[in-house]
This record gives structure tokens, C-alpha cells and sequence, in this order.
């Protein structure tokens, strides 16, 4: 499989070789040059697969000619051996037609864990093939940061850099980051939102002889090995509840749009995904687009889903590009002036067709702290602020005869103060993380400027390899 930029500008490139750079060099996404298809009977086959077998299964095509088989199927065995549930993704049904599916079973509870766990082994494998190392360069609003430390933590040949911004993530998702004590993890608090930190993260991209001096890698979204390995819960949910002889509708808390594309690539690869369901928080760019093709982004407000506060959502741009039927210069006029001006006028067409399958709904913090207080009661399940952001797409959009799945993105302890709000208990962390508060910080606080942040991965690196 080779992959190509969506603004058309850089060469094509291997599974390995996207992996480590990340970013296309022109400042696009990569995207598989072609889509990989399963058949029905290949479907069925799926279905009596462990997790890891099946995540290997789906994501085969989009490593093949970089990691063979076997290596692929080890490393995905490796990277589910530690999740606290046997099923890995279970799916919990919560009202008639409507489950949940819980993504939170990892070691940062949180659906990062997910892909985050396989990609940590995946950059080894390579850098080791390759006798290679790579700085990591990643922006969080939370639950990101925390995977990729703990999935990359200790592993010689990978410096990683976490910028998260200042006093906008739950104490936990900061302490979850900044309590991990290897050398080569650096942790630096930007005095901005999250969207300035996934700005300096490109900017770092686009600084030619920095990315290459400091051989700079992505683990966000906008590295497509995370894409890749988020499309398997999707196929296990669907196997399940009957695909591919029913279809399946999903509804995702989105903030970057990593998760439900991932759904979204799943349908292309011929899973019958009936409808995607988009739930935003207060910052409901991507809702506002779906309902009336307005992408105007506004300033970011805090809200109680920290990890959803996005008004740019990267992988918009992988989406778009399809729908424009792959005309990378079109993406990319689009693309640089949505940059430029804060808005983004896609074709009507364009917008039609991306409305046909998708739809969005967004809630404000008091209908987030009703909802969660409601399916508490009602259903006894207890729906993290993200969580329930979703699981309300999902009961809005839900259609009879179709099974709605709506992903559960993170574990309800990450976010005690609003979980006391709604329902007046406090969900404990599990044993791993029970004396986080008792752990020793260590981050430091940057101003949004990409010079003191370079210099801080500068040093940041030099202390992790002297
Ligand atoms: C808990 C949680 N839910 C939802 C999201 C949104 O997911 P995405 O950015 O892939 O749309 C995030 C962050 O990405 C998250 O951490
Ligand atoms: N919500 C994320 C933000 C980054 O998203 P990503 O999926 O592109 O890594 C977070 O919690 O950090």
C-alpha cells in the first residue's frame, strides 16, 4: 500500500515510511491510494476473532509491503495483552437499539489507548528495522498526551514531546502526563488552547531543517497508522450486533474527527455503516457545518468535555479530500484559505453528499450534566462527559431496525468534578493510578511562541540522549 498527500504536493510513500513522517511534507494528511474492500464472506469470517487477530486482519492491507503478517498480528496481541477487559471493546446496551461501546479498557483510560498502544510498538519495530530514531512531536486537550507517554515511555530510540494547553485539560488527564518520570518524556504546558498547541505541532512540520534535524514524528490523528488502528472496534461492533448481514449505525464525541473518520473508512472498506453521527460540545464547528454547511471557527470555549474543545478538526481534511473526489489542489485552495480567514467555503455539492451519511448535534455543559444525570437513572450506566456527548447523537439519530453504537471515549474517573455534578459520585481510578495525586509533577509552562517551543524540544531531546 502507498499513500498519498492530500494537497498533492509530496511523494508517494510506504506504511513505514508515512508512520514516521507524520505530516506530508506540503503540509497535507496522507491517505491510502487506494481503498482496501473486505467481501461479505470475509466479514463473516471476522466474527469468530479475538480483538487482536481481528485488529490485525482489518489493518493488514493498509501495512502491506512495509510489515508482514505475523509482525503485525505479534505486535497487536502485544499491544491488547494489558487491557483490563477480557472483550477489550465491550459493547453495552443501554436503551432499546442503543449501545455502548466501551473504548476506556486500556492503560489511560481513554479510546487513545487504543491505537496509541499498537503505534508505540509499531515506531519500535520500525526504528529498530531501520536502526532509526524520531523525536515525537504530539498536541493534547487530555487523553492523547497520556497514551502516547505511556506507550512510548522508556523506548530508547523515540524522545517524545507533549504540548497540552495550560489549565484546560481535568487534573488528572494533566497528572496522567506529567507524573511520568522517564527522560524521555518532556511535558510542556502552552498558554493557549489546544488548537495553538496543534498549530505549533504543524509549524514544527513546516520548519524544514527543524523536522529534519530533529527527525520530527506525529502522534496525533494526522498520523494515519492512528487512523488505521482505530477502524477495528468499529468492525468488532458491527460483527457483533450482525454486520455484515445488518447495518449499523455509530455515533462519536468528536473534537479532531480521528474517530469517526475511522468509522468512515471502515464503511469504504465495505462494513454497511447505515449512519455517522457527530456530537459536539459547546465548540460544534464541525455540528454547525453538518447542519448548515457553516465552517466559521470561533474562539474556543472550556467546557466539560475538555478533550472534544477543537474548533479545527484535522482530519476534516482527509474527509474533504475524498468528497472532492481526491482533487488535492481543490483541498488544498480550501484548506490554506479556511487557515487564512476562518472559514471554509466547501461546494454545495460537496456539503450534500457529506450530509447524506453524517449528522451532528451539539450540547451545551448544562444538557451534558442533564444527560449524564438522565441515563444514570434510567439506565443505570455511567456516560463520562464525552460519553454521553455521543451517546445523545445517538439516541437523536437513531433509526428503528438499526442498532446505534455510541463510542465510549473515556473512563468516568478521568473527570470527577463533573461526574460529582451530575450524580454525586465520585468514580474511583483503578489500583494502577490510585496514588496519582501523590505523584511528583513535572512540566513547564511555555508561552504560544514555536521558537521557545523548538527550543524547548531542543533541550528537551538533548537532556533524554546525553
Ligand atoms: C475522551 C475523548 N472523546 C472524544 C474525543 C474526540 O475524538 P476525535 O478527536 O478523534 O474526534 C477525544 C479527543 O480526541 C477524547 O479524548
Ligand atoms: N482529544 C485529543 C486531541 C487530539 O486528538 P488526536 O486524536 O488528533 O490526537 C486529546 O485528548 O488529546
Amino acid at each position: 500500500m502507498q499513500y498519498v498527500s492530500t494537497r498533492g504536493q509530496a511523494p508517494a510513500r510506504s506504511f513505514s515510511d508515512i508512520l514516521l513522517a507524520g505530516l506530508a511534507e506540503d503540509g497535507g494528511l496522507f491517505m491510502p491510494e487506494s481503498w482496501p474492500h473486505f467481501t461479505a464472506s470475509e466479514w463473516r469470517e471476522m466474527r469468530a476473532l479475538p480483538y487482536a487477530e481481528l485488529a490485525a486482519r482489518v489493518m493488514a492491507p493498509f501495512t502491506a509491503g512495509s510489515i508482514d503478517h505475523k509482525t503485525l498480528l505479534d505486535l497487536c496481541r502485544s499491544a491488547y495483552a494489558n487491557f483490563d477487559h477480557a472483550a477489550i471493546v465491550p459493547l453495552v446496551q443501554i436503551e432499546d437499539g442503543l449501545f455502548v461501546q466501551e473504548l476506556f479498557h486500556g492503560p489511560t483510560l481513554a479510546f487513545k489507548d487504543m491505537a496509541m498502544q499498537l503505534l508505540g510498538r509499531l515506531f519500535d519495530h520500525v526504528l529498530t528495522e531501520r536502526d532509526e530514531r524520531v523525536t515525537i512531536v504530539g498536541a493534547t486537550s487530555g487523553d492523547t498526551g497520556s497514551a502516547a507517554i505511556e506507550a512510548c515511555k522508556g523506548r530508547e530510540r523515540l524522545s517524545v514531546v507533549i504540548l497540552h494547553p495550560e489549565g484546560r485539560t481535568s487534573d488528572v488527564q494533566r497528572r496522567q502526563m506529567t507524573t511520568v518520570p522517564d527522560a524521555n518524556i518532556t511535558n510542556l504546558a502552552v498558554q493557549g488552547t489546544f488548537d495553538d498547541c496543534q498549530d505549533l505541532v504543524k509549524a514544527m512540520f513546516a520548519d524544514a531543517p527543524f523536522r529534519n534535524d530533529m527527525r520530527l514524528s506525529a502522534v496525533n490523528s494526522i498520523n494515519w497508522a492512528r487512523i488505521a488502528a482505530q477502524i477495528p472496534y468499529y468492525v468488532a461492533a458491527a460483527l457483533s450486533l450482525g454486520a455484515p448481514d445488518r447495518e449499523v449505525s455509530f455515533a462519536v464525541p468528536t473534537g479532531n474527527f480521528g474517530n469517526i473518520l475511522a468509522a468512515w473508512v471502515a464503511r469504504k472498506m465495505g462494513l454497511p455503516v447505515k449512519r455517522l453521527c457527530v456530537g459536539s460540545n459547546r465548540n460544534d464547528i464541525l455540528t454547525r457545518f453538518l447542519n448548515a454547511n457553516d465552517m466559521t471557527t470561533h474562539a474556543v470555549v472550556p467546557s466539560l468535555s475538555p478533550s472534544m474543545d477543537i474548533q479545527v478538526s484535522s482530519n476534516f481534511e482527509r474527509l474533504l479530500f475524498e468528497f472532492l473526489d481526491r482533487d488535492s489542489d481543490a483541498c488544498a485552495t480550501l484548506m490554506t484559505d479556511f487557515r487564512k480567514t476562518g472559514k471554509m467555503a466547501v461546494p454545495e455539492r460537496v456539503w450534500s453528499s457529506i450530509h447524506e451519511l453524517f449528522s451532528g448535534v451539539a450540547l451545551d455543559d448544562e444538557a451534558t450534566t442533564t444527560e449524564i444525570r438522565r441515563v444514570h437513572n434510567e439506565s443505570q450506566y455511567l456516560a463520562d462527559p464525552h460519553t454521553i456527548i455521543g451517546v445523545t447523537a445517538g439516541r437523536k439519530f437513531r433509526q428503528p431496525g438499526i442498532p446505534m453504537v455510541a463510542m465510549a471515549t473515556a473512563h468516568p474517573a478521568k473527570f470527577p468534578d463533573a461526574m460529582r455534578a451530575a450524580t454525586g459520585i465520585l468514580p474511583a481510578l483503578p489500583p494502577s493510578l490510585a496514588d496519582l495525586f501523590d505523584r511528583e509533577e513535572r512540566f513547564r509552562v511555555v508561552p504560544n511562541s514555536l521558537d521557545v517551543v523548538e527550543d524547548a524540544v531542543r533541550s528537551g531531546v538533548l537532556n533524554n540522549t546525553r
